[in-house]
C-alpha cells in the first residue's frame, strides 16, 4: 500500500523525467529518487542524454551509502542489461537498496527482467504507483516502442474559424507570442521538427528552438520532393541541424553540403511510412509536424499522428486555407474522431490537446 511519501517522492522522480524530454533518444526519460532507511531523500537523478548515466546512477552517486537499507523510486522498471552504462538494477542491488518502487514496466525487450534480478537478491519490488502520470511522461517513447516509428504530435495554430493561413497565404502571426513561446517548448521536447513543401517555400521557417536556454535542438526536417530549397533559406542556417527529404532523382547540386534523405516517390508523393521508417533507423522517437495542412492530411490518412495539439486564436479571417486539408476521409462515418486529453488558455489562445480514437 503506497503511503503519501511514495506518491510525493514518485511525483517528483516523474518531475525530474521531464527534464530529459528531447535529449535521450532512443532511450527513455527516466527520473529516480532515494531516500534513505527513515524515509529522508538523500538523493535524486535523471537520465540526461543517451549514452550518458542512467537516473538511478545519479541517484544512488549522490545519495552514497545513505542509499543502503533505503527505498529507490523509479519512473520506469531499472534495466537490467548491459548497453552503453551497466545494468542499473544490479547496481541498486550493490548499493544496498532495500526496496525499490517503479510506475511502469519496461517494454524494451533488451532491458526488461530489472525487478526479477532485484527480487531475485531480496529488494522488496513494487510496480505501479503512479503509472498513469508515469506513462503520460514517456508518451513519446512508449509509442514509439509500440509502433516502431516515431511518435507524432501535430501542432498546428488556427484562427477561431478553423484557418491556418489568410487566402493570400500569410500566417505570421494567428497566435500570440505566449502561444508561440509554448510551441518552442514543445519544439524543444521533440527528436524532430517537419514541415511539407508548400510551408518551406510559403513560410521560409526557421523552425529551431528559440528562447529555451540549455535546449537540445531538434533536428529540422523538410519534405522537398524536387529540391526546391534556396540555398539562403533560414531552415539551412546552423542555428540546428537539417535534413532535406528529397525524391531519389531529384537535382541536388545548388545545395552543396545539406544532409539529405532520397526516397522513392508513390503516386508523385514522399511516403509517410518510410520517411518515419527512416527516421527511426537514424535514433528519432519523436517528431513534432507543424505542417502545413497537405502534409497534415497526408499524415493523417496513413494513421500516423499520435497527438494533435491545436492553438486556437480569438481570430476570424472567413477565408484562407484549412488546418487540415484532404485526410481521405468523404463522409462523417469515416469522420476521425478524437478524445480531448487537456485544455489550457495560453496567453489569450486556447491550446487544446487530444488523442485519436483508439491510439
Ligand atoms: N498556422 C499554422 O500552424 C501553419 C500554417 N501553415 C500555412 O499553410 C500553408 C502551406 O500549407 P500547404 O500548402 O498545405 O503545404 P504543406 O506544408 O502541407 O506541404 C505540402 C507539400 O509537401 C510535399 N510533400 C512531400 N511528400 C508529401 C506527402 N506524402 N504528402 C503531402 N505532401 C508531401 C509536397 O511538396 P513538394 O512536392 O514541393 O515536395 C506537398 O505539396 C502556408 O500558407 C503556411 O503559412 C503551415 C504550417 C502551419
Ligand atoms: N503561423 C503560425 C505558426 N506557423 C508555423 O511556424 C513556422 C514558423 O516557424 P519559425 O520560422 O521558426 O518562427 C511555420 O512554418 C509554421 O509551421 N505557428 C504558430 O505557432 N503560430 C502561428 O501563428
Amino acid at each position: 500500500m503506497a503511503t503519501q511519501a511514495d506518491i510525493t517522492a514518485m511525483r517528483r522522480a516523474i518531475a525530474l523525467a521531464a527534464r530529459g524530454l528531447g535529449s535521450t533518444s532512443p532511450n527513455p526519460v527516466v527520473g529516480c529518487v532515494i531516500t534513505d532507511a527513515s524515509g529522508h531523500q538523500v538523493g535524486e537523478g535523471w537520465h540526461q542524454r543517451a549514452g550518458g548515466p542512467h537516473a538511478e546512477i545519479h541517484a544512488l552517486r549522490a545519495a552514497g551509502v545513505l542509499a543502503r537499507g533505503g527505498t529507490a523510486y523509479v519512473t520506469l522498471e531499472p534495466c537490467n542489461h548491459t548497453g552503453r552504462t551497466g545494468p542499473c538494477a544490479q547496481a541498486l542491488v550493490e548499493a544496498g537498496v532495500a526496496r525499490v518502487v517503479y510506475a511502469v514496466g519496461d517494454p524494451n525487450p533488451q532491458a526488461t527482467g530489472g525487478a526479477a534480478t532485484l527480487r531475485a537478491a531480496g529488494v522488496d519490488v513494487e510496480e505501479g504507483l503512479l503509472t498513469d502520470e508515469a506513462e503520460a511522461g514517456n508518451l513519446a517513447w512508449l509509442t514509439s516502442v509500440r509502433t516502431g516509428r516515431p511518435f507524432v504530435r501535430w501542432k498546428y495554430a488556427a484562427t477561431l474559424d478553423g484557418r491556418v493561413a489568410a487566402a493570400d497565404g500569410t500566417s505570421r502571426w494567428i497566435s500570440s507570442a505566449e502561444s508561440r513561446a509554448d510551441v518552442h517548448r514543445l519544439r524543444a521536447e521533440a527528436d524532430a521538427v517537419l514541415v511539407g513543401g508548400g510551408t518551406l517555400r510559403t513560410d521560409d521557417p526557421h523552425l529551431a528552438v528559440r528562447g529555451i536556454e540549455g535546449a537540445t535542438q531538434p533536428l529540422r526536417i523538410a519534405l522537398d520532393t524536387y529540391a526546391g530549397l534556396l540555398p539562403t533559406a533560414r531552415i539551412l542556417d546552423d542555428a540546428a541541424p537539417t535534413l532535406l527529404v528529397v525524391a531519389e532523382d531529384a537535382d541536388t547540386r545548388h545545395l552543396p553540403g545539406v544532409d539529405l534523405l532520397r526516397l522513392p516517390l508513390h503516386d508523385g508523393r514522399i511516403g509517410v511510412h518510410e520517411l518515419l521508417t527512416q527516421l527511426y533507423a537514424r535514433g528519432i522517437r519523436s517528431v513534432l509536424l507543424e505542417g502545413g495542412p497537405t502534409l497534415a492530411g497526408a499524415f493523417l490518412t496513413a494513421g500516423a499522428v499520435d497527438q494533435v495539439v491545436g492553438y486556437l486564436a480569438p481570430v476570424l479571417l472567413g477565408a484562407g486555407p484549412n488546418a487540415l486539408a484532404d485526410a481521405g476521409i468523404t463522409t462523417l462515418t469515416q469522420a476521425l474522431r478524437l478524445d480531448i486529453t487537456e485544455t489550457t488558455p495560453i496567453g489569450p489562445d486556447l491550446r487544446i490537446t487530444a488523442t485519436p480514437k483508439g491510439a
